[in-house]
C-alpha cells in the first residue's frame, strides 16, 4: 500500500517539477546584453538579480523592468566586479542554467525513484505469504477437458460455470447460485484441477489457499488472511476462491477438556462471515476441498455455505486410460507399452498416482540411458508408486475382492432394474467411494410424495440383493462382510414396514412406537421371518435372471463403472 503511494507521489513530483522548469524555459526569453549596457542598467537601478552561470561563464541578469526576459552578459573578468555590484546593493548568486538544472533534477529523481522501488521490491519478495498469494491469483487456463473421468461431478459443476458466466439467465427465473461447493474424495483425484477448470471455463480469476496455511499461526492471522483473500476476490467481481484441505480449519469441534483452539475457530468464523457477506448472485464461488467429509463441522455444510457437496472419486478404467494418455503425450513410449493394459492394472490409482507413475518410469528410463520409456521402466515405477500408498497395497492385489464386489453390485443393479424400473441408476461401480467400502450403486428414486407397499418391499429386496448375489455365485461359506450396511438399512426399513406404516396384514395397524418400552419379541420375530421371505424371493428372482447377473458383473469387472444405459443394454 505505502509503496503504491510513494510511487504515485514521486511520479507526480517529477511531473510537476519538469512542468515548472519546462514552463519557465518556454516562457522566459534569453537575450544577449553587452557589458556596457549592463553597467548602464545597474546605474539606473534596473537590475534585480544577477546569477553567475559557471558552466557557461556568463552572468544571467534579471531586470525589474522586464519580467520574462533573462539577459546574458559575458563575464567581464574585471577583478573588482563583485565588489562593484555589492556596492550597488546587488548580490551575485551562483547557479546553473535551466536546462542543466532540469537534467540534474530529473536524474536525481530517477535515482531516488529506483532506489525506493528496488528497496520495496526486495522487502516484498521476503514477504512470502503475500508473494505466494500473488502467484495463485493468475487466471486459470485449465479446461474441463483436462479433467478425466468424474462425469457426474462435471455435470454438477457445469451449471455453476454457466451461472458465473451468465448470472442473468439464472436470476431471471429466480435461481440462486450455490455460494459454496465442497469437493470431497481421496487425495490426488483432481479436486484442485476441477476447481481450476471451473475458473478456466468461466474465465474468471482463481484465488487459492490451503487450510494448512492457517495451522500453527498466531491468533488472528488466519482470520485476517481469509478476509484479505475475499477482499482481493471481490475486487475482481467474479472469481473462484479455492480452499484446499478445508478440514484443517473446519474440523468438528472436539469436546475435549483441552483448551479450545481459538485460532482455528476464529479462522472458521471469518470464513463463514465472509461467505454470508456476499450475494449469491455476485459471481463469486467458494470451493472447499477435503479428503475427509466426515470430519467437517456441520456449520460448514449448512445452506448458504458449502451446501453442494460433490464427490471427486478415483478414476475407473476409462478415466485411467484418458489420464494415462494425457500424461503420456509428452513422453516417448516404447512399443511394448500398452496404455490399455496399464489402465487395467492400475485399479485404485488416483490421477496424481498415474501421472507420477509415468514420471517415475521416465526417470528410470533416463537413468538407464534410454531414449524411450519401456515396459520394464513402468514395472519398476509401479512398485515405487504403490509402495508409497499403503491403502492400495491392501486392496488392489486381490482379484477375488474385485470379483466379489462386482457380483455384489451387479445384484443391487439387477434388482433395481427389475423391481424399481422407475429409478434411474446413475452409477454402478466397483471403485470404492470414500463413504463406504467396496463399490456402490447410486440410484435416484423418482420424486414422489409417498412410497407404496410394493416399492418398500422392492427397496428391501434391492438391499438384500448384494448378499444374495454373493451367496449364489460363491456359495454360502464365502459370503462377506460387504453386506453389513445393506443389512442394517434393510432391517430398519422392515421395522418401519411392520411397525410404522402398518403394511403387514398379520401385524395390523398397531404401532409399538407409542409404547414406553418398545421391546417386543413378537415384532422382532415377525421382522426376521418376513426378511427371510424377502431374501428367498430375491434369490428366486436372481436365479431366474442369473445370465443377466453374470453379464452385468462381467461388464463391471471390465469397465468398473456402468450407468442405466449400460444396464438396459445388457438386460434387454
Ligand atoms: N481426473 C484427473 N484428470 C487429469 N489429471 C488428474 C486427474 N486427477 C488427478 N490428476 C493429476 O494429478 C494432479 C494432482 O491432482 P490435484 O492436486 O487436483 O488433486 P487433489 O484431489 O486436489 O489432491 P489433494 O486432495 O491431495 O489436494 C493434478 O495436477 C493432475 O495432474
Ligand atoms: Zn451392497
Amino acid at each position: 500500500m505505502k509503496r503504491k503511494y510513494l510511487i504515485i507521489l514521486s511520479v507526480l513530483f517529477l511531473i510537476i517539477t519538469a512542468g515548472l522548469i519546462g514552463y519557465h524555459f518556454l516562457d522566459t526569453k534569453q537575450q544577449d546584453m553587452s557589458y556596457p549596457s549592463f553597467l548602464e542598467a545597474v546605474e539606473k537601478k534596473e537590475v534585480e538579480k544577477v546569477t553567475f552561470i559557471e558552466n557557461k561563464n556568463l552572468f544571467k541578469v534579471n531586470l525589474n523592468t522586464e519580467e520574462n526576459v533573462e539577459y546574458l552578459v559575458p563575464n567581464p573578468k574585471t577583478e573588482n566586479f563583485t565588489e562593484y555590484l555589492l556596492l550597488k546593493g546587488i548580490n551575485i548568486s551562483y547557479g546553473t542554467d535551466g536546462f542543466t538544472r532540469f537534467i540534474q533534477v530529473t536524474f536525481t529523481f530517477l535515482v531516488i525513484g529506483s532506489v525506493i522501488w528496488l528497496a520495496k521490491r526486495g522487502s516484498t519478495s521476503s514477504n512470502l505469504a503475500e508473494d505466494s498469494n500473488k502467484k495463485k491469483q493468475k487466471s486459470s487456463t485449465v479446461t474441463l477437458d483436462q479433467v478425466a473421468g468424474n462425469a457426474e461431478a462435471k455435470l454438477m459443476v457445469e451449471d455453476v460455470i454457466g451461472f458465473i458466466k451468465n448470472p442473468e439467465k439464472y436470476t431471471s427465473v429466480g435461481a440462486k447460485m450455490p455460494k459454496g461447493l465442497l469437493f470431497y474424495g481421496p487425495p490426488g483425484t483432481g479436486k484442485t484441477l476441477m476447481a481450476k477448470a471451473i475458473a478456466g471455463e468461466a474465465n474468471v480469476p482463481f484465488y487459492a489457499m490451503s487450510g494448512s496455511d492457517f495451522v500453527q499461526m498466531y491468533v488472528g492471522v488466519g482470520a485476517s488472511r481469509i478476509r484479505n483473500l475475499f477482499k482481493k476476490a471481490k475486487k475482481s467481481e467474479k472469481a473462484v476462491i479455492f480452499i484446499d484441505e478445508i478440514d484443517a480449519i473446519g474440523k468438528k469441534r472436539a469436546r475435549s477438556l483441552s483448551a479450545s483452539n481459538d485460532e482455528r475457530d476464529q479462522t472458521l468464523n471469518a470464513l463463514l462471515t465472509e461467505m454470508s457477506g456476499f450475494h449469491e448472485n455476485s459471481g463469486i464461488i467458494v470451493i472447499g476441498a477435503t479428503n475427509r467429509l466426515d470430519t467437517l463441522d456441520e456449520a460448514l455444510l449448512r445452506p448458504g455455505r458449502f451446501d453442494r457437496q460433490i464427490e471427486i472419486g478415483l478414476p475407473d478404467i476409462n478415466a485411467r486410460k484418458k489420464i494415462l494418455s494425457l500424461y503420456a503425450k509428452s513422453k516417448p513410449l516404447a512399443d511394448d507399452v500398452d496404455l490399455e493394459d496399464l489402465a487395467k492394472s492400475t485399479v485404485y490409482f488416483s490421477g496424481a498416482m498415474l501421472e507420477n507413475l509415468l514420471n517415475e518410469a521416465a526417470i528410470h528410463a533416463a537413468n538407464d540411458g534410454k531414449s524411450v520409456i519401456g515396459k520394464s521402466n513402468i514395472d519398476t515405477a509401479f512398485y515405487t508408486v504403490i509402495a508409497g500408498s499403503p491403502k492400495i497395497d491392501r486392496s488392489f492385489i486381490s482379484d477375488q475382492d474385485r470379483k466379489i464386489t462386482a457380483y455384489h453390485e451387479a445384484g443391487h443393479a439387477l434388482t433395481t432394474t427389475l423391481l424399481l424400473p422407475e429409478h434411474y441408476l446413475s452409477k454402478v461401480t466397483i471403485i470404492p467411494s470414500v463413504k463406504g467400502a467396496g463399490g456402490f450403486n447410486l440410484s435416484i428414486p423418482k420424486d414422489t410424495l409417498f412410497q407404496t407397499k410394493k416399492q418398500i418391499e422392492a427397496n428391501i429386496k434391492v438391499l438384500l440383493a448384494g448378499r444374495v448375489a454373493e451367496e449364489l455365485i460363491f456359495g454360502e461359506d464365502e459370503i462377506t462382510t460387504g453386506a453389513s450396511n445393506d443389512i442394517q438399512k434393510a432391517s430398519s426399513l422392515i421395522l418401519n414396514y411392520m411397525n410404522k406404516y402398518g403394511m403387514d396384514s398379520d401385524m395390523g395397524l398397531f404401532s409399538m412406537e407409542v409404547l414406553e418400552e418398545g421391546h417386543d419379541l413378537d415384532l422382532v420375530n415377525k421382522c426376521r421371518t418376513q426378511m427371510n421371505t424377502f431374501y428367498k424371493d430375491t434369490k428366486k428372482l436372481m436365479e431366474e435372471n442369473l445370465e443377466l447377473l453374470k453379464n452385468i458383473a462381467e461388464e463391471l469387472l471390465e469397465k468398473e463403472s456402468l450407468n442405466q444405459e449400460d444396464i438396459n443394454r445388457i438386460c434387454h
